[in-house]
């Protein structure tokens, strides 16, 4: 295949969106058959780079495909994190749809480490969207620690070894508890879907961002589970001084 035909088919799954505050070139969607507990589930995924300079973004922003792969090999992207999001069902005209915004979690979600619920949240999101059968997981790569990077939160478990709990391990670390925002998500959510969403979160702060940035939001799905010896303090500090909904007492399974 020649370099033309290579554009050619790339420009078809490749989009520009324009948001306020940043931009984004979106891929996609691409078909990823995906094992669900032992059942093959077809999503389709999509994956986008944020375009914040103003020179990258009058350059890249504009461009066709040919430029944007000219570009590819010079931007270093193994050395940084693109987020990005699989897709079931009719995202675009079902009536209502689950969305679920999950922050990557290297410890929970790869190794399965049950010092948090967030191998939990991702799989069991996954599960909810195909069982309500329109929906978005959306994997946000640059949230590691809630915004404070996995090195950082390799130190911030040292500190809690020690009986700190994960607010006043972040601030001992000069961080606030949480650095994340949702920006270039909710710019990628709105490009695909304009009708009401439901978010599957125990957090009101993601439902404020959605809200304040206009999207049609139906409700909110609670998500607790996987509360064990290990991850009981951290839920609990969840709750008692991040803000997170307490929507049943975790304790009582214990
Ligand atoms: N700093 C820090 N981050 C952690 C720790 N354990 C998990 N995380 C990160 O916390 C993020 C998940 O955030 P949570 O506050 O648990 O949950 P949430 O995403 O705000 O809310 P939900 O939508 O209800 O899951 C992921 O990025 C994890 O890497 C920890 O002990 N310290």
């Amino acid at each position: 295949m020649n370099q033309k035909d290579v554009a050619t088919l790339l420009n078809d799954k490749i989009q520009t969106i324009r948001g306020e505050q940043s931009s984004t070139i979106l891929v996609g969607p691409i078909k990823l058959p995906v094992n669900l507990e032992g059942e093959t589930v077809v999503f389709q995924w999509y994956c986008w780079l944020p375009v914040r300079d103003e020179a990258d973004r009058q350059d890249l922003l504009n461009a066709t495909a040919d430029t944007i792969v000219k570009r590819l090999s010079t931007l270093n992207l193994a050395e940084g994190q693109q987020s990005s999001v699989l897709v079931y069902g009719d995202l675009q005209q079902s009536e209502n749809a689950l969305v679920r915004m999950h922050s990557i979690c290297h410890t929970g979600d790869i190794f399965g480490s049950k010092r948090c619920d967030c191998g939990f949240q991702l799989h069991q999101s996954m599960k909810m969207i195909v069982e309500h059968g329109t929906g978005a997981l959306f994997y946000l790569a640059n949230h590691e620690g809630r915004g404070i990077g996995l090195f950082s939160k390799a130190m911030a478990y040292i500190l809690q070894e020690e009986g700190m709990d994960t607010v006043e391990a972040n601030h001992q670390l000069g961080f606030e508890d949480d650095t994340r925002n949702y920006v270039d998500a909710i710019n990628v959510l709105r490009h695909l879907r304009q009708k009401p969403v439901t978010l599957i979160t125990n957090n009101p702060k993601k439902l404020d961002a959605l809200k304040k940035s206009g999207m049609n939001v139906a409700g909110r799905m609670p998500l607790w589970g996987d509360v064990s010896q290990y991850n009981e303090r951290y839920l609990n500090t969840k709750v008692e001084r991040s803000g997170h909904l307490r929507d049943f007492d975790f304790r009582e399974v214990l």
